[in-house]
């Protein structure tokens, strides 16, 4: 429950402007992939009227420390279940030991964040309507002639 609090107070200047979040936990401690979920909660749930995105920031959950799978606290299935269920991609890896993964990490989200807003542009009005909707948009729908 502190983990909420905390996580509830985190983010709040983040979740404004941020286009993507990587999400890092332990798996081998288990209090950090429950703030991990509180985190993921808080960027996915439904925005206050402040905060109005109009695209969805891409999120990628990792667990950290694979290396020390022997005394591991969370199941792969349950960090690919909580990006599942929360529109996240997910990943596994050991920062310790495999610098490349932490490359490709970074690679990912950048590539997650352009696709969401490719995404976006396909989905805009095309052309004259675009134009109509953006002059609308300045001088307002219901001009009095003068
Ligand atoms: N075995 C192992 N240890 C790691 C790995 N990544 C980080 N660590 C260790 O975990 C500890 C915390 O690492 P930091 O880089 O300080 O991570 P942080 O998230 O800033 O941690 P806090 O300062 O505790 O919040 C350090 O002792 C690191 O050496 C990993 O992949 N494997």
């Amino acid at each position: 429950m502190p983990n909420l609090k905390k996580a509830k107070s985190s983010l709040t200047s983040e979740l404004h402007w941020a286009d993507g979040f990587v999400i890092v936990y332990d798996i081998s401690d288990r209090s950090s992939f429950a703030f991990a979920k509180a985190l993921i909660y808080r960027i996915r749930e439904p925005q206050s009227s402040h905060c109005k995105r109009t695209v969805e920031s891409a999120v990628l959950l990792v667990g950290n420390k694979q290396d020390l799978c022997h005394v591991r606290e969370v199941g792969w299935e349950e960090g690919q279940k909580l990006a599942l269920d929360n529109r996240c991609q997910f990943s596994e890896l050991s920062a310790a030991e495999q610098s490349l993964e932490v490359e490709m990490m970074f690679i990912r989200i950048i590539k997650d964040i352009l696709a969401n807003f490719k995404l976006k542009e396909k989905r805009r009005p095309s052309g004259s309507k675009s134009m109509a909707k953006l002059i609308n948009n300045v001088f307002g729908k219901r001009r009095k002639s003068v």
